[in-house]
């Protein structure tokens, strides 16, 4: 250590005061200092990189399956949030979802538990594709609605791994064990009232969760094709109609509409750099069985048959607030040929070898219909009178109306919706009766 002194008191000697005159000092006293000190040097380094792979090691370990019933627990309560996962019988489960006949289409389902991803994971399947979903089954609502959704897609042989798009090393294990061709991103916090009680929660999903997902994609070997939800929501204070693909969106009236505009522009850049193949799907008020309990029609259904008060929101001139309500089926058929003429990904393993596909699309109804429209509709199907309470609309993000245009999507979709509000409401009412009215289950 003596021989150190020397060393450090020249340092101490401080910097040379004109950079490119520091004298050398070329005495062999000094070169056997140096030697000391470039040997030090090295097992600093040494040490430096055996500690480093230490906690390498320990930083993946989640990713290699847990060995027994007491390393799973504290998974369960590790950095990863969602449920334990790896090990053989979980990778034969995953590998069997996705499993496939030569020629269709092999499809990790985010969000599968949700609404859309459900009835879009039974479509594929029931064509004949494979299919594994991913949902970390928050409790933004009722979670047991995402459980009956589950037990539903288990009865089709669909597995649905418990997990976060936030949770990369799952995303990289799960490209790992399945080459995927497509990805059928539907994971998000929806809601566009919801924004302004818990804004963290629509930056974690709906930007850090699509990056996440995105830099999957990209360095998966092959990249898969990329399909996801964005919102009628992007058009936000525009006034023009029908909304077209190439009006202007960047005037959003919530921060849920903002995540959903900074997701078309997080696509554009992986598109760009990665040669991802992207395709946006705006959704216009989404409905029907085993729909969301947080939206309208939803809890509508169940406030009217409780004889509470239906809250029906009108502009501040007392002008009417319009949806353009669309039928889950013919959203589901828009997905479905959205996932067919995707086009290939360019890149493999994070490069890029040419330009890809980056389309976005309307997935509307074209005939916007009051929301007093909808509550005299579930009066005559629930034969229920309802409590009216007409209330200025709150200034939360919500907007007077919207009316997609979709001519873009017929003609490059063959996108053609086919329910109207009455019929589709008939089938919700029916579903929402059958599913609460067992006298098993509670709506909240
Ligand atoms: O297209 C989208 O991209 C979004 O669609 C959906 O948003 P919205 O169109 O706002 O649906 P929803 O809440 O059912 O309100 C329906 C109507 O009822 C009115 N409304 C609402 C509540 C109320 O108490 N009273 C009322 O009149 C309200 O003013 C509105 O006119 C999804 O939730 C969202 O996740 C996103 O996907």
């Amino acid at each position: 250590m003596s021989q150190l002194k020397p060393i450090s008191s020249h340092m101490d000697g401080g910097a040379p005061s004109t950079p490119g005159k520091f004298k050398v000092d070329k005495s062999p006293f000094v070169h056997h200092r140096l030697r000391w000190h470039s040997s030090l040097a090295k097992l600093a380094f040494w040490s430096f990189v055996f500690l480093g792979l230490i906690l390498l090691f320990f930083y993946r370990s989640p990713s290699s399956p847990p060995s027994s019933a007491s390393d799973r627990r504290l998974l369960r309560h590790s950095s990863h949030p969602s449920a334990p996962w790896g090990g053989p019988s979980w990778e034969k489960r995953v590998r069997s979802s996705a499993r496939v006949r030569s020629g269709r289409l092999t499809v990790l389902v985010t969000g599968a538990a949700g609404f859309i991803g459900s009835h879009v994971s039974l479509a594929l399947r029931h064509r004949g594709d494979g299919v594994l979903g991913l949902d970390n089954f928050n409790d933004y609502y009722d979670p047991s609605l995402k459980r009956a959704r589950q037990a539903l897609l288990e009865r089709a042989r669909v597995f649905i791994v418990e997990g976060d798009v936030n949770d990369a090393a799952l995303l990289t294990k799960l490209f790992d064990v399945v080459p995927f061709t497509h990805v059928m991103h539907l994971a998000a916090q929806a809601g566009v009232r919801y924004a302004m009680k818990n804004p963290a929660s629509y930056i974690h999903s709906n930007v850090a969760g699509l990056v996440s997902l995105f830099e999957a994609c990209k360095s998966a070997n092959p990249q898969p094709a990329v399909v996801w939800a964005s919102s009628s929501s992007v058009y936000g204070l525009n006034s023009k109609v029908p909304f077209s693909e190439s009006d202007r969106t960047d005037r959003p009236a919530s921060l849920y509409a903002a995540t959903k505009k900074a997701g078309e522009e997080i696509a554009h850049t992986y598109n760009h750099i990665y040669g991802l193949s992207i395709t946006g799907l705006r959704f216009f008020t989404v409905y029907g069985p085993w729909g969301r309990p947080d939206m309208a029609y939803f809890f509508f259904t169940k406030d009217i048959l409780r004889g509470k008060g239906i809250p029906i929101f009108e502009t501040p001139d007392h002008g009417t607030v319009a949806r353009d309500f669309t039928y889950i089926d013919d959203v589901v058929k828009g997905c479905l040929a959205s996932l067919d003429t995707a086009g290939k990904s360019t890149g493999s393993g994070g490069k890029k070898r040419g330009p890809a596909p980056l389309r976005v699309f309307n997935l509307g109804n074209t005939s916007p219909l009051p929301v007093a429209k909808l509550v005299g509709i579930l009066e005559r199907l629930l034969k229920v009178k309802a409590n009216r309470m007409m209330v200025k609309m709150p200034r939360n993000g919500d907007v007077p109306f919207t009316h997609a245009n979709i001519s873009l999507a017929a003609k490059e979709l063959g996108y053609k919706p086919t329910t109207d509000l009455a019929t589709g409401l008939k089938k919700f009412v029916k579903w929402y009766l059958s599913y609460y009215d067992s006298g098993k289950r509670s709506s909240g």
